[in-house]
């Protein structure tokens, strides 16, 4: 059985004071059982909420990261500076780090592999473009996101990541992919991760859909067996609704 997760990602949203005081409202709604929660926040947010989330189970990640412990890389923050804070996860490869700082396959492999070897959860983001989809190529798109991202990690350390398939044009547009579609790229994913790995790390890896998540459409994405929570952008900036997301998750073990 693999435990939901819901993570938000504010990207670069909210300022050191607005989210203490998001955190405040959010603590109690964070925490249902049944579901891991996760916020990654923009870095000056890091130590203020790993702070006020240390008595909780509610995780808190950075938005990337460099891979290399410590060098001159300006303006860059290594996996040893997340650990030292207490961060928990990382997200790697998001689509709009592809697209706006050039993020790589490889620079995404090199992130991945750092994470797990600084005991941070790597989520790392995979997913096709409007143009990509049009020419049908959204499989071959994705598949050689996933094995190039998790090259050379062993099948346990596969099981550890958290994958989150986001198909570009569903980011931040409203139009979030129907159930059904996410369902069978994820279901895609898991097989491309039994191919490359093995049964097990296909049965236990989890898989989130990120793409206009919202309270609205929410249970129809966890409806689908494959599909193991979201990564949430705009929704997850208002904590009530965010709350929303989680209490749903919770939910979905009662269902049939
Ligand atoms: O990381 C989150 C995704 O980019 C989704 O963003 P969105 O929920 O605003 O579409």
């Amino acid at each position: 059985m693999r435990t939901p997760v819901i993570a938000g990602n504010w990207k670069m949203f909210k300022t050191v004071e607005e989210s203490r005081e998001y955190f405040r409202t959010f603590q109690p709604l964070g925490q249902k059982e049944g579901v891991e929660t996760v916020l990654c926040v923009p870095y000056p947010s890091l130590p203020e909420l790993v702070e006020a989330a240390r008595e909780t189970d509610i995780g808190i990640g950075a938005q990337n990261m460099h891979w290399e412990e410590e060098g001159a890389f300006t303006g860059e923050v290594s996996p040893t500076m997340l650990k030292g804070l207490h961060v928990s996860h990382v997200i790697v490869g998001h689509s709009e780090r592809r697209t706006h700082f050039a993020e790589t396959d490889e620079s995404v492999r090199l992130k991945t592999r750092s994470a797990l070897d600084h005991g941070l959860t790597p989520i790392v983001c995979v997913g096709e473009t409007l143009e990509e989809r049009e020419k049908e190529r959204t499989r071959d798109v994705v598949r050689n996101q996933v094995v190039q991202a998790l090259k050379g990690l062993s099948s346990e350390e596969a099981t550890q990541t958290i994958l989150a398939y986001e198909p570009v044009w569903a980011i931040g547009t409203g139009k979030a992919s129907t159930a059904e579609d996410a369902g069978e790229v994820i279901g895609f994913i898991r097989q491309t991760v039994e191919e490359q790995f093995d049964s097990r790390a296909a049965e236990r890896v989890r898989i989130l859909y990120g793409g206009s998540v919202k309270p609205a459409n929410v249970d129809s994405f966890l409806d689908i067996p494959d599909i193991d929570g979201g990564l949430v952008g705009g929704a997850s900036l208002d904590p009530e609704t965010f709350g929303q997301l989680v209490s749903a998750a919770s939910a979905r073990r009662e269902r049939p």
